[in-house]
């Protein structure tokens, strides 16, 4: 790849300072900065990938750069750690030629540091460039040994936490979540990997890669653009013609939910549906989320047409739209519930293609209180839940090292409460689903465990079957043991959409 101008790096620089310092977002703060430069269209896609991957990839780059300077990285000024580790990013990951990634980090240390440390980067980012990416994994990897205590699972975790960039705990909870899953394990065992990356041919690594290995080498790529072409509204043949023939791009049709389609080299809001609200940009396990609240069975006295549908926890709107052009077709009302006032107005922007009397009422209150205001009124409810948002990595590059384990445990609180305020509000015989963005089990399966144990007039649906119906080809966990009904966990690696977690709860009539 030939060297990019520098002004580039510069910018890829600033974006990565100023989310250090302001927790701001980099799918915000990314966009509204490159629209306000004059770069190329390649010099923006160099930006972007540079920031994304510097931010995905910190904890190998900066074991990558401790181990080139022999000592801890706060031994290094604090305004340099960014640029060496976007000089780092560029030799391991994208391909830019030695030369350049040396010169070239020199010159940005140089301009945004200070003259006087342009000896120390050359040096380090010398020692960083005498070793290719397979040489680096296999080094940073194998310096963490076994420590007093430590079991071949810690060990393995830690290796795979900085071969994968993840924080260890991440790698905890996403390995508990996979365990806890029921999918077969047609890979090799755990116990045949001690977490070192290898120097042998990497495709049939990558082919015999124990699952956990797979979900977090998944988290690090990007996710394909997906749009939901709502029933009703719009058609995939309309969108597909626009996208390729119009528009110039390629779509292809989703694997799991009929109204799925992907697409590349276009920008959604070109097409005409999305800008009309017929089509909205989702995740295909959020489609089949929201589409399963519709295929579960309902037996409660209004069941069929004239039903009332909630989405309790609705921005920004994205199932809520896909659920009510569904309601539209089968004479039912949906109301939506979003507190915070903003993310309510992009629910509004994402309902103006259906038909007003399809939609109910579009609150603004704190979904807890709405078994108290609404007892027994709805047949069927949506509780996409506030959550840690662990499943949706790939969108989301700084999410990780922002996350702690602490916060899980109140939104566990808010999210038990939240499911338990929509079942009061659930008429006897109608169906709740209780989604999460994320697999870690403190927020999807020991929510629904705990409701269970204080609740006998509820019970648990088999998701699997009704996701089955909907799609024969979607993987599902393994049989049903005892035939006790199961909640279904979505992974990435094996679905192809972000790691959503299903769960249907009926009230008994
Ligand atoms: C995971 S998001 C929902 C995503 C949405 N269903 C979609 O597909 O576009 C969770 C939403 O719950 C909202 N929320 C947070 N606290 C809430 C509460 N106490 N009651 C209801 N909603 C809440 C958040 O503002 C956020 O918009």
């Amino acid at each position: 790849m030939p060297a990019q101008p520098a002004n580039a790096r510069s910018i890829a620089y600033s974006v990565l300072t100023k989310l250090d310092e302001n927790d701001s977002y980099a799918n915000l703060l990314l966009p509204k900065t490159l629209s306000s430069v004059n770069l190329s269209d390649s010099d923006k896609s160099f930006v972007t990938d540079a920031v994304y991957g510097t931010l995905r990839w910190r904890l190998f780059l900066d074991s990558v750069i401790e181990a080139a300077h022999k000592k801890p990285l706060r031994t290094i000024n604090a305004k340099l750690i960014n640029v060496v580790r976007l000089g780092a990013y560029q030799w391991l990951f994208m391909n830019i030629a030695e030369y350049a990634c040396v010169n070239e980090t020199v010159n940005l240390a140089r301009k945004r540091v200070g003259a006087q440390t342009s000896g120390f980067v050359n040096s380090l980012m010398r020692k960083i460039v005498s070793y290719d990416h397979h040489q680096w994994e296999v080094n940073i990897t194998s310096r963490i040994r076994k420590a007093e205590g430590m079991s071949d699972e810690d060990l393995r975790i830690a290796r795979q936490a900085v071969r994968f960039s993840h924080p260890q705990w991440v790698v905890r909870e996403l390995k508990d979540a996979w365990d806890a899953a029921g999918y077969a394990d047609n890979n090799i065992t755990d116990n045949a990997d001690d977490g070192v990356g290898t120097l042998g041919n990497q495709e049939s690594a990558r082919a015999c890669e124990n699952p956990i290995d797979a979900m977090l080498r998944v988290d690090n790529q990007p996710p394909a653009v997906t749009l939901c072409v709502r029933p009703s509204l719009a058609d995939i043949d309309e969108v597909y013609d626009d996208v390729e023939e119009n528009l110039h791009g390629s779509a292809q049709q989703g694997s799991l939910s009929p109204y799925a389609l992907r697409i590349r080299g276009v920008n959604p809001q070109n097409i005409q549906s999305v800008r009309e609200g017929r089509t909205g940009v989702e995740d295909e396990g959020s489609q089949i989320a929201a589409l399963a609240l519709t295929l579960a069975t309902v037996e409660s006295s209004t069941s069929g047409a004239n039903e009332q549908w909630l989405d309790m926890c609705a921005g920004p709107g994205g199932k809520t739209a896909l659920l009510a052009s569904i309601a539209s077709q089968k004479g039912a009302k949906i109301s939506a519930n979003e507190p915070h006032e903003h993310r309510r107005e992009l629910v509004k922007d994402n309902l103006k293609a259906i038909n007003t009397s399809t939609i109910g009422e579009i609150t603004g209150i704190n979904g807890v209180k709405f078994g108290e205001l609404k007892p027994q009124y709805f047949d069927r409810i949506l509780v996409d839940a506030p959550c840690s948002g662990l499943g949706a990595l790939r969108r989301r590059p700084e999410a990780r090292w922002r996350k702690s384990p602490d916060s899980i445990g109140q939104l566990s609180q808010l999210q038990h409460d939240l499911l338990g305020s929509a079942l009061d509000a659930l008429k006897p015989g109608g169906v709740v689903a209780y989604v999460t963005c994320s697999p870690v089990l403190a927020e999807t399966r020991h929510v629904i465990d705990a409701i269970l144990s204080e609740r006998p007039d509820v019970s648990r649906v088999d998701v699997p079957s009704i996701m089955a119906k909907l799609n024969a080809n979607i993987p599902l966990p393994a049989a049903k043991i005892d035939d006790q009904p199961r909640d279904m966990q979505l992974f990435e690696h094996i679905h192809d959409t972000d790691q959503m977690f299903i769960s249907i709860l009926k009230k008994n009539k």
